[in-house]
């Protein structure tokens, strides 16, 4: 393993924002003083004739402040950067930091990220947040936890031996498997896959993306006969470099991770063997992780060395599963929306998996430990949100900070006519066209930089109004609002639009690290901070914004019409390369 902080930062991509610290922190402590003084004070002047109602919310007052000295520490690997954040246990972020890594975009359509980049990343993250933690009075011992969410289906495999990666990591949203997705359809037993797994067969799961590494990659395919492939996703591969790598060989995945590599029966929650033998996968030649639930006291070991050497890890979650646990989605009927690299709609639907008949994904939403149930999701998945935000910036030269995009679109009323189909990786639920490619449509002398962003903002929030409505056809329930999180959540004007395209009002909680959180909540629920839901009622509710339709609906309506026939003219752009090359 190379020294996690070789790493020149100045060379990476991506967006410009610098790493940032969390702001406010200080501010925080202060009013978490105060409190203790006051609590104190309470204590000391507490009158001698209290009733029954003082002395309970006395009580609750004094809970507070224990929960306020207790705290857990969250890896949140997503596709574009890396976060620790260290959370007391009222939810509220006590230190900071993020940074990010490497793209790579070596053929069109093609995207991989460095293994070995991926592990610093999260390195460099605890130990600066640890700085500041330290510098607020903290002590180490403080952290009682860690929890780990990251990028779902992106996969990778090294060798068990050595730990070695065999490959980059190839991510979800590449789409070098197009070809091999197209001959996999036409496979028998290829239609009861869903049925089974809960996933249709695309570019986006990682049995396809490891189907395609053992026929491409000879290295991968010389350990994969020896017995030597190890097999994950990034939460697999960050837990078992953090456990001490080739020295303790832990590999270990959770319910809701496994649940996106299209390997895993949504019933079981095991490796089912008609899924591999579909994939052609030998399970007695490669090492699949363990499946755990996502809250477990000892399954996924401690951390092996630096800052945190030690402490137990006892949550592992899918990000856009740890952003469900964050808004406290835990009843059925409750749903959130995701706006990070991609756009990730899960929708609650209790302790049995629906299977979806609109376009949607059937997946394991969380099981906060081996004695409760799992609850599963329906999710509605877009490939691209943020990302298409960051594609104005880095590769378009629009703005150099992509908090910039909400002033661009704020210098046009409207969309000008266009529409951008953001297809970049083929259209995901509730579409699943693979030839559709990036197309902008209705472009004129008209057209500005601004048009643009609305529409590349625009393009999320339609497939948001796509998603709900097979929502609705596959529970019978429509949502009367919609809870948000993400980077691009961040844009008031994306949110406003994203109201006015559903018709329903968007809450954003004001402290958007919701992902983290869930993956706090759930390392907490193994070691008993908490038992049960109802304790965390209260949990990042304070000063929501709400965003309310302003458009009238026969205008939002026009508009959908739009996007839905760009949608359609979009379709076979990206044809079969081999067709063509027979036509010719
Ligand atoms: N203020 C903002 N307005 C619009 N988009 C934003 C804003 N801040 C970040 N983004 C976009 O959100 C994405 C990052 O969101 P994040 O939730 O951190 O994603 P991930 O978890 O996938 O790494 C980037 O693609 C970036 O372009
Ligand atoms: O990186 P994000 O937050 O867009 O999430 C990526 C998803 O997990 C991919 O399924």
């Amino acid at each position: 393993m190379r020294n996690p902080f070789e790493l020149d930062y100045d060379s990476v991509d991506g967006d410009s924002e610098p790493p940032t610290d969390f702001e406010g922190r200080e501010d925080h402590v202060h009013q978490h003083q105060e409190q203790l003084q006051q609590r104190h004070l309470n204590l000391n002047f507490r009158p001698k004739q209290e009733d029954d109602g003082d002395r309970a919310l006395l009580q609750e007052d004094e809970e507070q402040d224990d929960m306020k000295r207790r705290f857990i520490g969250t890896i949140d690997q997503g596709t574009t950067s890396t976060r620790f954040i260290i959370f007391d246990c009222t939810g509220v972020p006590i230190a900071k930091y993020q940074t990010e890594f490497r793209q790579i975009h070596e053929h069109p359509g093609w995207h991989e990220q460095d293994p070995y980049e991926l592990v610093e990343s999260v390195y460099i993250c605890i130990e600066e947040a640890m700085k500041s933690f330290l510098a607020l009075g903290y002590e180490i011992s403080d952290i009682e936890a860690i929890g780990i969410t990251s990028q779902r289906e992106t996969a990778l495999v090294w060798d068990w031996e050595t730990g070695e990666p065999l490959h980059n990591a190839i991510t979800w949203t590449d789409t070098r498997t197009v070809n091999l997705v197209r001959e996999l359809k036409a496979k028998p037993g290829a239609d009861d896959l869903k049925n089974i797994c809960g996933l249709p067969l695309s570019t986006y799961p990682s049995s396809v993306t490891l189907r395609w590494m053992l026929d491409h990659l000879p290295d991968v395919r010389s350990a994969y006969d020896d017995g030597r492939a190890a097999f994950g996703t990034v939460d697999s591969w960050l837990i078992y470099n953090l456990n001490g790598g080739p020295q303790n060989k832990r590999l270990v995945t959770d319910v809701t991770n496994a649940s996106r590599t299209m390997f895993m029966n949504l019933e079981t929650l095991q490796y089912d063997d008609r899924l591999l033998k579909f994939f052609d996968i030998d399970k007695t030649k490669l090492r699949l992780p363990d499946i755990l639930p996502s809250s477990d006291p000892e399954g996924f070991g401690k951390v092996a060395e630096g800052p945190l050497e030690g402490v137990p890890i006892t949550s592992c979650l899918g990000d856009q599963a740890s952003a469900l646990v964050g808004h406290c989605a835990f009843s059925p009927g409750m749903a959130k929306n995701t706006y990070g690299t991609g756009c990730f709609l899960l929708y609650n639907v209790g302790d049995k998996p629906v299977i979806s008949k609109h376009g949607l994904l059937g997946t394991v939403g969380f099981q906060l430990g081996r004695d409760r149930k799992p609850v599963y999701a329906l999710e509605g998945s877009v490939a691209v949100a943020g990302s298409g935000v960051s594609f104005l910036m880095n590769n378009l030269g629009f703005f150099r900070d992509s908090r910039k995009v909400s002033d661009l679109a704020a210098s046009v009323p409207d969309n000008g006519g266009c529409i951008f189909v953001t297809a970049f990786s083929g259209l995901f639920a509730p579409y699943w066209i693979d030839d559709a490619q990036g197309t902008i449509w209705g472009i004129t002398a008209h057209t500005q930089k601004g048009h643009i962003a609305r529409a590349t903002m625009e393009a999320a929030c339609f497939q948001t109004k796509a998603i709900l409505d097979a929502m609705a056809m596959d529970s019978g329930k429509a949502l009367t609002e919609l809870a948000v999180d993400g980077g691009m959540s961040n844009s008031d004007i994306c949110m406003q639009t994203q109201a006015d395209i559903i018709q329903i009002p968007v809450e954003r909680p004001s402290m958007h690290e919701t992902t983290a959180l869930g993956a706090a909540i759930a390392a907490g629920f193994a070691i008993d901070i908490w038992k049960d839901f109802s304790e965390l009622k209260n949990m990042n509710r304070a000063n929501r914004a709400s965003f309310a339709p302003a458009m009238s609906v026969k205008a939002s309506g026009k508009m959908y019409k739009k996007w839905s026939k760009a949608v359609e003219m979009s379709r076979g752009w990206a044809e079969n390369e081999e067709e063509e090359d027979d036509d010719e």
